[in-house]
């Protein structure tokens, strides 16, 4: 097994105003592409180190806390990563290709001059990682046919935003969650500190424009 959260989210006139994410095979520290690929559950067997309990309360900030430790003061305030030299930044996307398309992310880091390979995982820990610092951006672009669900996403939405970072679909528009279970995204989703979202913005329209640009663009001249 590899990376896995439980989510829960919780909804108030359509606006997120809880997320917790329980994390039990994320480091507590540094974490490396090994703990994303299969295995990770088998080696964080026995590991105090391991397991990571993600929460955030609207405008109460985020936190973090070892997933099995109650004591309230083992909770730690986090943060979004302050970098905001992309080409210094590490990405996050999907392990499954077929879940976020990584020919795209990888064009949006060449764009933004990113060097290092992306870091790969699954679930909402991505959304985990990020507030906490560790990988700057997340970047998904699922197939145009896939339909994003609320609760892929409404956990690690207010627990970023509370770290300081932005959530928005590929074209600036902030994660709505108030029109059902679906999410209705333009192109994908792009999260990450602010100086650098506004950077990925830029790179989206230019390298993963909308599908009605692109085809327009793509479009014979003459006809
Ligand atoms: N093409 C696809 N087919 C099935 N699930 C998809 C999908 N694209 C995205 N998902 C969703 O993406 C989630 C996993 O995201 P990630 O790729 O970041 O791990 C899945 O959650 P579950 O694993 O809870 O079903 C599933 O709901
Ligand atoms: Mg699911």
């Amino acid at each position: 097994m590899r990376q896995y959260a439980v989510c829960l989210g919780m909804l108030q006139d359509g606006e997120v105003v809880l997320g917790v994410l329980g994390c039990p095979n994320l480091p507590q520290g540094p974490v490396s592409d090994e703990d994303g690929r299969s295995g990770a559950a088998a080696r964080a067997v026995g590991q105090s180190h391991v397991g990571c309990l993600f929460s955030a309360l609207r405008n109460h900030g985020a936190y973090v806390a070892p997933l099995w430790d109650e004591r309230e003061e083992a909770a730690v305030r986090i943060h979004v990563s302050d970098l905001s030299d992309a080409s210094a930044a590490r990405f996050m996307e999907s392990v499954d290709s077929r879940h976020s398309s990584h020919d795209t992310s990888a064009a949006m880091a060449r764009e933004l001059g990113v060097v290092l390979p992306p870091l790969r995982m699954d679930s909402q820990v991505k959304y985990g990682l990020l507030s906490r610092g560790c990988g700057s951006i997340f970047m998904r672009f699922p197939p145009p046919s896939y339909r994003e669900k609320i609760w892929d996403h409404a956990a690690g939405f207010v627990i970023v935003e509370e770290a300081g970072g932005r959530v928005t679909d590929a074209g600036g528009t902030r994660l709505d969650f108030s029109r059902g279970r679906y999410l209705q995204l333009d192109r994908g989703i792009i999260a990450a500190p602010p100086v650098l979202h506004e950077q990925l913005l830029r790179a989206a329209a230019k390298v993963a424009p909308p599908a009605a640009a692109a085809a327009a663009t793509a479009a014979p001249v003459g006809l």
